[in-house]
């Protein structure tokens, strides 16, 4: 009789199945799209480097062998790559990025704050509790889309939780092209039920107002080689010292994490095309109406307004839609007038100086 011993063999011994170990620089998140923008040669002149911490005095940055501060000069910033200047370090180049998130800064001030670059997914982070809101997560899955990026919900807490399905069924109503994930972050679920967004050679950031989980999760993924939260003094706009961090993590498995500090402002600026996809149903309705410029309020012929009254739209979720539509218009306006006027500016003062040169 022979017998079949296959199964007490391991099942990955197969050559097939074995992946390749990455290089040190698709560890870091180094990826087909950026390979593409340098020649093998500038690879060794200028090498290339991820951020992985903005600074009041500068950025650090990773690279195949090197970890440096490099001080102020390239308008970068987490998650971006930079072509090392060995002479000069403030003059290194940031490459083209992949994706991009940012958000009208806090404040009065008018300027663009950017939190991050060349991410590939973006796991926007709930409660199933208080902090639960459909409006806010409508807010960062356009942001999201705006910087083509992967939006996933996923929903933290559901053991402190009595019903979560209310929960997840209101996430789930959101976007049909947005996953939902819902669990417990301080189990082992986090790193099996995340997997098919944290691969090898991956970036992904949790996103999300305070106290939601983000750094529980990001210490579930690392798994045995926990991160120490590392606080970073910063000056906010209004030159008050807050305490945030911003760091870009490499896991043994191969994947980059970014744990970024709960936002609570977060303005859109910028993002119409991703509030389009945001609210692409509502949006190609809308093509319908009579008018071109219909604002959906009062217009007659208004396609959405009549979907409202057949119930086939929410009028609560269409207000939604026409406040962040109106908010992003009101930034991108301000932000437009304010780019002219320092042209303007600026050119007023390249005049004057070659006037006083004549
Ligand atoms: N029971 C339970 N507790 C959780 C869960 N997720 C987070 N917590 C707890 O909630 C608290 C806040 O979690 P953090 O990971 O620090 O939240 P954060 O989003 O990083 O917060 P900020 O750093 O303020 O932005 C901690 O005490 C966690 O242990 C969860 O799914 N279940
Ligand atoms: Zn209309």
């Amino acid at each position: 009789m022979t017998r079949d011993y296959s199964q007490f063999l391991p099942t990955d011994t197969d050559p097939d199945r074995r992946v390749a170990p990455l290089s040190p620089l698709a560890q870091l998140g180094w990826q087909q799209f950026f390979a593409q923008q340098v020649s093998v040669e500038q690879i060794e002149e200028t090498p290339p480097l991820r951020v992985t911490e903005v600074h009041r005095n500068g950025l650090q940055a990773r690279g195949d062998g090197i970890d440096m501060h490099i001080p102020h000069g390239p308008d970068a910033t987490v998650g971006d790559w930079l072509l090392l200047n060995r002479e000069l370090p403030s003059a290194s180049e940031v490459l083209d990025r992949k994706s991009l998130i940012k958000r009208r800064a806090p404040g009065k001030t008018l300027g663009v704050q950017l939190i991050a670059a060349n991410l590939d997914t973006t796991f926007i982070v709930s409660s199933c509790n208080d902090d639960f809101n459909v409006a806010r997560i409508e807010r960062f899955i356009a942001l999201a889309f705006e910087a083509d990026v992967t939006p996933v919900i996923i929903l933290t807490k559901v053991d402190k939780c009595d019903a979560p399905e209310t929960y997840i069924a209101q996430a789930e109503a959101i976007s049909p092209f947005v996953p939902v994930v819902a669990l417990n972050a301080k189990s082992a679920e986090p790193q099996m039920k995340l997997a098919d967004w944290c691969k090898p050679g991956q970036t992904v950031a949790f996103l999300g107002s305070s106290g939601v989980g983000k750094s529980t999760l990001t210490n579930a993924l690392a798994g045995d080689d926990a991160i120490a939260t590392q606080e970073v003094r910063e000056d906010d706009a209004r030159g008050r010292h807050t305490t945030t961090r911003r760091q870009l993590y490499f896991l043994a498995s191969g994947c980059a994490v970014l744990d970024t500090p709960g936002m609570r402002e977060l303005q859109l600026t910028d993002a119409a095309s991703g509030l389009a996809e945001m609210f692409s149903d509502l949006d190609e309705l809308g093509a319908q109406c009579k008018f071109n410029d219909c604002k959906h309020t009062v217009e007659p012929g208004c396609a959405i307004l009549a979907a409202v009254e057949r119930g086939e739209v929410d009028a609560t979720r269409l207000a939604r839609w026409q406040k962040l539509v109106a908010e992003d218009l009101h930034n991108s306006a301000t932000l437009a007038e304010r780019r002219s006027k320092d042209k303007a500016f600026g050119k007023m003062v390249r005049n004057a100086q070659k006037k006083k040169k004549n």
